[in-house]
C-alpha cells in the first residue's frame, strides 16, 4: 500500500508557498510543498488542511481547495500516492511553525530549486492547472 500523502499549493498572486524539510526526515533538506500523511478515517481534503494550519499556520476552508490532480511516485525505499490541491489566497501571511524555512517563491522559479523527485511531475502538473503548460506557437499558412 502506497503511503497517501495530501499535498498544499498555496498560492498568492505568481508566487507559491514553499518550506524546506527538516533535515531528519525521509528528502531532509529539500524544499517541499507544505502537507503530510492522510489518517485513517480523514479524506485527503480534511487532511491537507488540518496539515496546512499545523506545519504554516494557514487557516482554510475545505471549500477553498481546487482539486490539481493525485499522482504516483515510487522512490526505492517508498512508494507515495500524492493528491493536489491548490489554495488561492491574497495575503502571504504563512508562518513557519515547526521551525523550518519557509518562502514565497515565483511559480516560474520552482524548476531552478531542490525538491524531491517527485515534485517535478507535482511542478507539472501545477503549471498545467494554471494554464502555463507548454503552448504549441500556431504557424501562419
Ligand atoms: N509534504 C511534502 N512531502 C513530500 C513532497 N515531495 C515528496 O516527495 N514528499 C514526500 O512525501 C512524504 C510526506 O511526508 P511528510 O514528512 O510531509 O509527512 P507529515 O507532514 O505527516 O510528517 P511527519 O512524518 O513529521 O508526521 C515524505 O516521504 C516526503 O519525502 C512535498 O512537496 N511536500
Ligand atoms: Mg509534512
Amino acid at each position: 500500500m502506497p503511503l497517501h500523502i495530501a499535498i498544499g499549493l498555496v498560492l498568492c498572486g505568481s508566487k507559491i508557498l514553499i518550506a524546506q524539510r527538516s533535515i531528519d526526515k525521509h528528502q531532509g533538506g529539500k524544499w517541499e510543498f507544505p502537507g503530510g500523511k492522510v489518517e485513517t478515517g480523514e479524506t485527503a481534503l480534511q487532511a491537507v488542511v488540518r496539515e496546512l494550519a499545523e506545519e504554516v499556520g494557514l487557516a482554510l476552508e475545505e471549500a477553498q481547495a481546487e482539486f490539481v490532480g493525485e499522482l504516483n511516485y515510487q522512490y526505492p525505499e517508498l512508494s507515495i500516492r500524492f493528491s493536489l490541491f491548490a489554495f488561492k489566497v491574497s495575503t502571504q501571511c504563512a508562518i513557519a511553525r515547526e521551525g523550518q524555512l519557509i518562502d514565497w517563491v515565483e511559480v516560474t522559479q520552482l524548476d531552478s530549486l531542490t525538491f524531491p523527485a517527485a515534485n517535478r511531475e507535482m511542478i507539472e502538473r501545477l503549471n498545467h492547472f494554471l494554464g502555463l503548460g507548454e503552448y504549441h506557437v500556431a504557424r501562419c499558412l
